[in-house]
């Protein structure tokens, strides 16, 4: 099914809890903290159904996402009911402190690859940023879940004032394990946060400018992959960026579960978890979530026209 702005289904986010292990300073619980009623926690066989009803509007894959997604302890169950012959993808982001411990049992359970928040290898700046994070931890998790085939495995970058020095590094990094890099763009919750944003357009037309191949994700917000000296670097844009939205073909799931049209509201969501629980049929609440996407950013202000 597409939506009202031509924009198909293909993919779905869905957040297991909004509950973390750390505290990253600038953290958009994707987009959704209101919840935190536990009646609403959401069973593993009810992501089941909410994920087959999903195939039937064409997603084809899906993004299992927090809080942090590892510490649930029936992660495992959970990705096996969502496990679907339609769905040809289950990756999983996390912030890697528990990966090491869950690789081999999230692999056999059945998922395909990871991505792994990472924005520094520095163990004093990780902890300024995570409040309780020691990211030899997170090393070592990345480390495992290669091994095990969690694969292609990516290292989210996330770009702020504060860590960009840090870059250098962490491509370096990537290099030698073999993982794909992804450089996201900062976006800032409030004015407070406003001096971390880093403009990450310079780096990707210096990237850009030394790379081999580039690639277009066309049903992925047609977001830039570079290939450059075997190393895969990938940049999320969102802000400011009409054709990151118009070529959104995601939807969500909230923790407490309510569809949601779109990352950056929380004014339109559909409750889906009522239904389910009263054995109504899911198909409509799914039309009305579809229904009410629009892109977020529908035109660029000049200062940005180039993206
Ligand atoms: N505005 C906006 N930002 C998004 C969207 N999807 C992902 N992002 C940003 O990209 C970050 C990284 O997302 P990940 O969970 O690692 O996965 P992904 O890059 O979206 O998906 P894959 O590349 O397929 O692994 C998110 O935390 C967001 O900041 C989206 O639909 N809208
Ligand atoms: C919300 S976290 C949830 C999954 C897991 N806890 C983790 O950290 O990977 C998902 C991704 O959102 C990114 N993120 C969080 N806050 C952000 C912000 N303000 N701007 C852009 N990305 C953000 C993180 O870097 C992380 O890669
Ligand atoms: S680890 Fe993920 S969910 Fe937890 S605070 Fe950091 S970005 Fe947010
Ligand atoms: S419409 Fe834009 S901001 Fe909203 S989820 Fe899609 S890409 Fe993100």
């Amino acid at each position: 099914m597409k939506d009202r702005y031509g924009r198909e289904i293909r993919s779905f986010r869905i957040s297991v809890t909004n509950k973390c292990n750390l505290q990253c300073f600038y953290c958009h619980k994707e987009g959704h903290n209101l919840d935190n009623n536990n009646n609403r926690y959401i069973k593993p066989e009810e992501f089941g159904v909410i994920v087959k009803t999903s195939t039937k509007f064409g997603v084809r894959k899906v993004k299992i996402s927090g809080g942090e997604p590892l510490i649930r302890n029936d992660i495992c169950e959970i990705i096996e009911n969502v496990k679907d012959k339609k769905i040809k993808e289950i990756s999983l982001t996390t912030n890697g402190i528990f990966l090491e411990k869950y690789a081999e049992k999230l692999k056999d359970a059945g998922l395909n690859r990871v991505n792994v928040s990472l924005d520094t290898l520095n163990p004093k700046l990780y902890k300024e940023i995570t409040k309780f994070g020691d990211v030899e931890k997170v090393i070592n998790g990345i480390k495992k879940a290669i091994d095990v085939g969690l694969t292609p495995l990516k290292i989210n970058f996330l770009a702020m004032t504060l860590n960009i020095k840090n870059l250098p590094d962490i491509m370096k990094f990537c290099r030698n394990i073999g993982a794909i890099l992804q450089i996201i763009e900062f976006i800032p919750l409030n004015e407070e946060l406003k001096k971390y944003y880093y403009d990450i357009s310079t780096i990707e037309n210096e990237i850009k400018e030394k790379s081999d191949k580039v690639i277009t994700r066309k049903f992925m917000h047609n977001r830039k992959k570079y290939i450059v000296d075997n190393l895969e670097i990938e940049f999320v844009r969102p802000m400011d960026n009409s054709e990151f939205c118009m070529h959104c073909t995601r939807i969500r799931l909230t923790h407490d579960g309510y569809l949601k049209p779109c990352l950056l509201r929380d004014d339109n969501l559909v409750d889906v978890l009522t239904p389910l629980r009263n054995g109504e049929n899911l198909e409509p609440y799914f039309i009305e979530c579809i229904n009410r996407r629009e892109p977020y950013f529908k035109f660029n202000k000049l200062k940005n026209k180039n993206k």
